[in-house]
C-alpha cells in the first residue's frame, strides 16, 4: 500500500547539504499499524510530511495505493490528499473560530458530495464514535487537550481515508488521555485503517505491532517482530 524508495531529503545548512532523510526505503501493507520512533532530530516528522505530501523528497519516490505522489502537482496533491489521507498533529491544529462539529465538517466541505444535513449527521456520528457525543457545540478553547485530539481524529476520518498519519498525537496529553487516544488508533487499525504514528513514547511503541526506528535520517531497526509482511525494510 505504501512504498518508499530511496527517499532522501536534503536541506542546505550553512551552505552545506544536510541529509535529514538518507535513502529511506520501506513498504507497509494495508491495514497495518506502524510506529515510527527515533530520537529528536532523527527525521520522523520529515518522513511523515513526505508520506502525506506536505513536503516533497529531494530524491526518491513515494507510492501510496498505486499513486506516485511525488509526481503530482500541488493542486492534484491537495485533491488526492482529501480522499486518501487523514492527518493528526501533536498540536491538534483545530480552527479556533469553528465549533468541534464545524471542524469535523470542514474536510467534507472540500471533498464530499453529501448534502449539508448529511455532512452534519456524519460529523456528529464521528464525534460520537470518539466519545464526544455531547460536546459538538464547544469551541476548541473550551475543550480539553484530550477532547481536542479526539476531534482531530474525527476530522481525519471525515472523508473516510484508508490511511491515517499521526505525528506525536499523544505528545501534548497526560498519560490517561494518551492511553485513550492510543486505544482509538488501535480500534481504527482493527477496523481496517492503515495507521502510521510517530511517537516518542516508549510504552506506546512497545504496544505497536511494528515499529521502524530512524537515526540520523536512516532506518536502523525495528523493535517488534517485523518478519511477517506488514513492514518490509529494504
Ligand atoms: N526546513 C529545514 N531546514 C533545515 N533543516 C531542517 C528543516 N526541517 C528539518 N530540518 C532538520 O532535519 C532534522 C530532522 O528534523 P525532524 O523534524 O524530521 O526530526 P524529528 O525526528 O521529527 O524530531 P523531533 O522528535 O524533535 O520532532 C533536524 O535536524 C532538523 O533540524
Amino acid at each position: 500500500m505504501i512504498k518508499l524508495e530511496n527517499v532522501t531529503k536534503i536541506f542546505p545548512v550553512g551552505g552545506e547539504p544536510y541529509y535529514t532523510l538518507d535513502h529511506v526505503s520501506f513498504q507497509i501493507e494495508k491495514q497495518e499499524f506502524i510506529g515510527i520512533i527515533g530520537k529528536s532530530g532523527s527525521g520522523k516528522t520529515t518522513l511523515l510530511h513526505i508520506m502525506s505530501g506536505i513536503d516533497t523528497p529531494s530524491v526518491g519516490t513515494v507510492n501510496i495505493n498505486g499513486t506516485d505522489i511525488s509526481r503530482l502537482s500541488p493542486r492534484e496533491l491537495t485533491k488526492w490528499r482529501l480522499h486518501n489521507i487523514g492527518i493528526v498533529f501533536q498540536a491538534f491544529h483545530l480552527i479556533p473560530t469553528l465549533t468541534l462539529l464545524e471542524n469535523v465538517i470542514l474536510p467534507m466541505e472540500f471533498a464530499s458530495p453529501f448534502q449539508k444535513r448529511q455532512k452534519k449527521e456524519r460529523a456528529k456520528e464521528l464525534l460520537a464514535s470518539v466519545g464526544l457525543a455531547d460536546k459538538w457545540h464547544l469551541f476548541p478553547d473550551h475543550a480539553s487537550g484530550g477532547e481536542k485530539q479526539r476531534t482531530a481524529i474525527a476530522r481525519a476520518l471525515a472523508n473516510d481515508p484508508p490511511l491515517i498519519l499521526a505525528d506525536e498525537p499523544t505528545g501534548n496529553l497526560d498519560s490517561e488521555n494518551a492511553s485513550h487516544i492510543f486505544s482509538l488508533f488501535q480500534q481504527l487499525a482493527a477496523n481496517g485503517k492503515t495507521i502510521v504514528m510517530v511517537t516518542h513514547d516508549g510504552d506506546l511503541a512497545k504496544q505497536m505491532p511494528h515499529t521502524l526506528e530512524l537515526k540520523d535520517g536512516h532506518v536502523i531497526s525495528s523493535l517488534a517482530d517485523n518478519r511477517d509482511k506488514g513492514l518490509r525494510v529494504q
